[in-house]
């Protein structure tokens, strides 16, 4: 099988589920006029999957992706530390929502779903912000933190599926991989 993600989470994830696979990157741009941010992780997962298993009709190719809202706002990845430093800003102190897409294409059949976990952090003070911001570890991940790394002293408090925090939904994939005939764990 193939996973559809340049993402060293999802890689690692899947490779814990004890499922052979391979890393096929598919370049699908991540734009869409879609606004609801479980909608778009949908769509943009499927665009993902279906455009890696057009070059690998035979194979099952999985596909993710993250997007975090808070309010109406959508938070991609910073550009910068400085961009970084506003969204760790603007999610100090209340709650978002983190939502992964995750797709599955199997012998030219989709099956997909999105998870939601809301997160909440703590009110920051200028100096967090400032510090958490200058380790760069927010700047390759959607909302500008990493809940795995230093980004874990920031929460408050967590309500859902810790791992659709870090982009890989293991309850989801779990029975996804299962519908499409993938064995996890050896089952
Ligand atoms: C909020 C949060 C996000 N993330 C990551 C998960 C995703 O890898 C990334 C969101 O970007 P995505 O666009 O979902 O994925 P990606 O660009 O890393 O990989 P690909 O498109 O090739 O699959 O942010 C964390 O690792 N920890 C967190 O706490």
């Amino acid at each position: 099988m193939i996973l559809a993600s340049g993402s060293p989470r999802r890689r690692k994830l899947l490779a814990n589920l004890g499922v052979p696979f391979r890393v096929v990157v598919s370049g699908e741009a991540e734009d869409s006029p879609e606004h609801d941010p479980a909608r778009l992780a949908g769509e943009l997962a499927m665009r993902k999957a279906r455009a890696v298993a057009r070059a690998h009709p035979d194979a099952v190719v999985i596909a993710a992706d993250t997007v975090v809202a808070v309010g109406a706002e959508l938070l991609g990845k910073p550009g910068d530390e400085a961009e970084n430093r506003a969204f760790v800003r603007r999610l100090s102190g209340r709650t978002h929502q983190v939502y992964t897409g995750v797709s599955v294409v199997s012998g030219g059949r989709t099956a997909g779903g999105v998870e939601r976990t809301d997160v909440t952090f703590r009110a920051l003070s200028d100096a967090e912000v400032t510090h958490y911001a200058r380790t760069g570890e927010g700047l390759d991940k959607a909302g500008g933190y990493g809940i795995q790394g230093v980004g874990m002293a920031l929460v408050a408090r967590l309500e859902g599926d810790y791992s659709n925090v870090v982009g890989f939904p293991l309850t989801l994939v779990i029975r996804l991989l299962r519908e499409a005939g993938i064995a996890v764990w050896g089952e």
